[in-house]
């Protein structure tokens, strides 16, 4: 977990570190028997030694019989191991798209919709087709493995045979006493088992440090966003704000550009927004704001300095989103406020006035346990919200911060009207001693904002105030004419 936090956003959607990731968590719970595991297997390979030691003294054409006949088996066991753990590493993205079945048709989050369109026996129907597929491969792999195991244990066990055959002669000869007899077959007869469980054990052992390599590959992998070594602090009361400087961003793995030589400013105290249809880039200005990538080309300037000069501790707790796919902490109501501010998320005076601005009191003052009703259905206790109740905690969350600027993506797509009205003035309220920007979709909320983006194909082709874009012909006011239209 503490590694996965330091990773950055574009690593999380990159489908090659979730299969690491994946791989990664299930090894850490499945190795942990390892150290024991080392340990006695140090301790047979002491006695096996001792034993071996003392026979080979006394016969050491025996020893040479025993182990040339253990070798193969030896061998196989190691090849095979590699085998199937190159097979597993392979069948990887196969068993998390399982995963991913499984949990559409059995969690509580997607059951709505897998009932409403009856989607379960189909999603039911695929996840059989491909697990079956695996296990028919599983199931040829672990007959091929027995098949040649145990031929070549029968290698082992002639070898037995032959080191027991001389033992025998040795004594018809007179070249053995029965005293001596008795002592090598006993040895012998340790000696196999000790080299059989040995050979099981060690077999295991490599097998579980190979599976630890994928531990350590995800270790290994690293955010590819640099810090600053020596960060500026970040300025208390900003100056000149924030200047976007020909800012353009593709995300890894696209093929245009999300956006496309950006620039506007954002001044302290004020409030911009962002319109323009799905996909236009709004939210990857967010997300490039606050240092969840780092742009392609142009410059991201905060007061003047480039936003790589700054930490992005710095950057986070100075720069607050509310995102457009906000998290539904199943938690208690108070946690979900709280953790706007997690240093410093006990202080209950800024936690009700948090909640007031969110205009969630009227929530809290309606749930059994108050503040500290668990919500959301997942433990023992919760009670459900609805969607725009959730929506009022994550921007009480929001104002839980110092931040200087306030970014709201989408944040009031499920309120209602008169709880987005308070919401707004709640911004511009904000905005006096803070920024804050806005993305809608809904030109009621945007008409407030002292300058308004009209995004498109990721440019910016217009900007300007409500009243100035209104005056003149173009994107916004069509798209505001259409939408009044819908209330007349
Ligand atoms: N994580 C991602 N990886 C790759 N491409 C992405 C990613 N997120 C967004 N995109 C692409 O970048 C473009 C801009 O997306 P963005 O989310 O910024 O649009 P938006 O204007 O916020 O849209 P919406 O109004 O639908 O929220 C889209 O074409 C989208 O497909």
């Amino acid at each position: 977990m503490r590694h996965a936090s330091t990773l950055d956003l574009s690593s999380f959607e990159n489908p090659k570190v979730q299969d690491q990731l994946d791989r990664a968590r299930k090894q850490i719970a499945a190795r942990t028997p390892l150290l024991a595991q080392s340990l006695s297997q140090i301790q047979s390979s002491l006695t096996l030694f001792a034993y071996a030691t003392g026979v080979a003294l006394y016969a050491p054409k025996l020893i040479v019989i025993i182990v040339l006949g253990w070798i193969p088996a030896a061998l196989c066991g190691m090849h095979f191991n590699t085998v199937s753990y190159i097979e597993e590493k392979n069948k990887l993205p196969q068993r998390r798209y399982l995963d991913y079945l499984r949990n559409l048709v059995a969690s509580s989050a997607p059951a709505k919709e897998i009932k409403g369109y009856r989607l379960a026996d189909y999603f039911i129907e695929q996840y059989a087709s491909l697990s079956n597929a695996l296990h028919k491969q599983e199931t040829h792999f672990v007959l091929r493995r027995t098949l040649v195991t145990s031929l070549l244990s029968c290698l082992g066990a002639i070898a037995q045979l032959c080191a027991y055959l001389y033992l025998i002669v040795a004594v018809m000869g007179g070249g053995l006493s029965i005293g001596g007899f008795a002592f090598l077959v006993m040895s012998l007869l340790r000696i196999t088992n000790l080299m059989q469980s040995s050979t099981t054990g060690l077999t295991q052992l490599a097998s579980q440090a190979l599976y630890l390599d994928d531990l350590y590959d995800f270790l290994s992998e690293k955010s590819r966003m640099t810090e600053a070594l020596s960060p500026r602090p970040f300025p208390q009361r900003m100056q000149s704000g924030v200047e976007f400087r020909n800012v353009s961003f593709e995300y890894t793995g696209a093929h245009t550009h999300a956006i496309n030589d950006i620039s506007f400013t954002l001044r302290p105290g004020e409030v911009i927004a962002f319109v323009g249809e799905n996909g236009a880039g709004k939210s990857t200005i967010v997300k490039l704001l606050s240092r969840m990538y780092d742009a392609t080309s142009g410059s991201i300037l905060i007061d003047g300095a480039d936003i790589s000069d700054y930490s992005t501790d710095d950057i986070r707790s100075n720069i607050v989103t509310t995102h457009q796919d906000f998290i539904r902490y199943q938690l208690r109501a108070i946690d979900n406020v709280r953790f706007g501010d997690i240093l410093d998320g006990a202080n209950e005076e800024r936690i009700h006035r948090s909640i007031d601005y969110a205009s969630a009191a009227a929530l809290i003052a309606k749930l059994k346990g108050g503040l500290r009703q668990i919500v959301g259905h997942l433990f023992e206790g919760g009670v459900g919200l609805s969607g725009g109740e959730w929506q009022k905690l994550a921007i009480a969350r929001s104002y839980m911060g110092r931040a200087q600027i306030y970014i709201f993506d989408e944040p009031t797509a499920s309120l209602d009207a008169k709880s987005e009205q308070a919401t707004f003035s709640r911004i511009k309220e904000l905005a006096r001693g803070a920024s804050a920007v806005i993305i809608s979709h809904r030109f009621s909320t945007v008409r407030m904002a002292d300058r308004i983006y009209v995004m498109d194909g990721g440019k910016i082709i217009q900007a300007g105030t409500h009243e100035q874009l209104m005056a003149t012909p173009g994107s916004y006011s069509d798209l505001f004419t259409l939408q009044a239209a819908g209330y007349r």
